[in-house]
């Protein structure tokens, strides 16, 4: 894939994001960076997710706002569970869903975009796959493949949620390779993670969040004991039925 890279930034403004009157995303503003590798963090129900899919476009601010400056290609890896593995479609062909933003969803695909798809296959480790039924790959296949269909995508900006979730050890390794080879390209990542050590040894910057901003910058600090602890008792706080803007007394 290509090494020249767009900078790519994405500003929150004062971003609240909710589902129906429940706020998931509270008043958080700040950068991710052209080329920044970070890791987003935060207890279960944190907002993770909702700020993934946020920045992805696929979910509208309720205030404040997200801001890209330049213009840059974004790719949004969802969680594992969000792909319909019941659906029979085949492996080559979802990798090649990827090009649908570029492409269109109903042309016929060209001889080499084909190509490409077979060759995002093989860098995932999954040769040999093409007509494979997605239903009977693996988690970790599974999650191989996702990263295939987002290696034809060439975005700019990649969000990724959890994903290094429910793989096995060699399956991280070689994902994470991917992640760093990202990163060495100046492309901006952004990925949602619950392993703390693995976000302490490869992200360099972490925002941690729950509902609110609790720390955005350089790892080590962000995940300081103070913060994790800030983290917990701002997520006990808020009362899961609290409405938009009120925490629990
Ligand atoms: N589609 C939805 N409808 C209603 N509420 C939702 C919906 N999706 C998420 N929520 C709620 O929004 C809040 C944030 O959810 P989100 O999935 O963004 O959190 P997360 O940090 O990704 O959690 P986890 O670590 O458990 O994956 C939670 O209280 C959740 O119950």
């Amino acid at each position: 894939m290509s090494a020249r890279r767009a900078p790519a930034s994405l500003v929150l403004d004062n971003l609240t994001l909710v589902h129906g009157r429940r706020a998931a995303v509270h008043h958080v503003s700040g950068r991710f960076a052209p080329g920044s590798l970070t890791a987003v963090v935060g207890p279960n129900g944190a907002g993770k997710t909702t700020l993934l899919r946020a920045l992805a476009g696929l979910h509208k601010p309720e205030s404040g706002r997200i801001a890209q400056e330049g213009t840059a290609r974004i790719a949004l890896l969802p969680q594992l569970a969000a792909l319909d593995r019941a659906f029979p479609i085949g492996c080559l062909d979802v990798v090649m869903q990827g090009l649908w933003p570029r492409i269109g969803a109903f042309r016929g695909v060209p001889a080499g975009e084909r190509d490409r798809a077979a060759q995002a296959l093989a860098a995932v480790g999954l040769s040999g796959f093409e007509t494979r039924p997605v239903g009977s790959l693996s988690a970790g296949q599974t999650q191989r493949l996702l990263f295939a269909r987002l290696l034809v995508q060439d975005a700019d900006i990649l969000l990724l949620d959890e994903p290094f979730n429910a793989v096995d050890a060699r399956t991280s390794a070689d994902l994470l390779r991917l992640v760093r080879d990202w990163h060495g390209e100046g492309r901006t990542v952004v990925a949602v993670l619950h392993d703390l050590d693995l976000v302490a040894r490869e992200f360099p910057e972490t925002l941690l969040i729950a509902r609110d901003a609790i720390a955005w910058g350089e790892t080590a600090q962000a995940l300081s004991a103070a913060n994790r602890l800030r983290a917990r008792m701002m997520s006990e706080a808020w009362a899961e039925e609290a409405e938009h803007c009120h925490r629990a007394a």
